[in-house]
């Protein structure tokens, strides 16, 4: 699926492709600057960042190993429900380990400021946070985040991972959702 297809669903195309291609791998400079001589495990968190994790890990020079944890707090709306629930947990112990949470948006910090304190408690040696995207304007707690892609406005956008009601995970790049698909 293009942009092309559901130009009417979308206000504005608001990151292309090619810039997240480029951030990703900026992004992938300084993450192998910083764990230089490390084994990384990377947690990506599911669905929304597949396509990050994808993207990200292929681009990174460094010895990593990849896990999975399923969580939802949104449904099928455009609000954080503010409940997490586990889907999948991971299938790896974390004791020891070098941590990195590959997200694809950080909106109200509700899921991952839950994350975290549920991975913390599990014991690795370090844990630390990169997500393609936030939203300043919509944080309702502060999270201490080491790599951030892009920051957004304060409105509820799809593609790269990201959905609505599950769809428009396909797109290739960044867009608005326009309001009058979801009121
Ligand atoms: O900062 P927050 O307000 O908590 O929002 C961010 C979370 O919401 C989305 O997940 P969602 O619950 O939609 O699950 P999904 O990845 O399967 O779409 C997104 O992928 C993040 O995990
Ligand atoms: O803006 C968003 N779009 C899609 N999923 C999301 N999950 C949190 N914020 C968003
Ligand atoms: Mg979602």
């Amino acid at each position: 699926m293009e942009f092309t297809d559901v130009n009417d669903d979308l206000t504005e195309i608001l990151i292309t492709e090619e810039q997240i291609r480029s951030r990703l791998a900026e992004l992938c400079r300084e993450i192998e600057r910083d764990y230089a001589g490390k084994d990384v495990l990377l947690i990506g968190v599911l669905k929304g960042a597949v396509m990050v994790m994808a993207d990200l890990a292929r681009e990174l020079k460094l010895p990593i190993t990849m896990d999975w944890m399923a969580v939802s707090s949104y449904g099928s709306g455009t609000a954080s429900s503010g409940v997490v629930r586990i889907l999948k947990d991971l299938d790896t112990d974390l004791s020891g380990k070098t941590v990195l949470i590959v997200e694809d948006i950080i909106d109200s910090g509700l899921t991952l400021s839950w994350l975290l304190a549920n991975l913390r408690s599990r014991g690795p040696e370090s844990i630390e946070i990169c997500t393609l995207l936030r939203k300043p304007e919509a944080a309702r707690v502060d999270i201490d985040v080491k790599y951030v892609g892009f920051e957004i406005p304060n409105q509820f956008v799809v593609g790269y991972g990201l959905d609505y009601a599950e769809k428009y995970r396909n797109l290739r790049g960044v867009g608005i959702l326009a309001p009058a698909v979801y009121s």
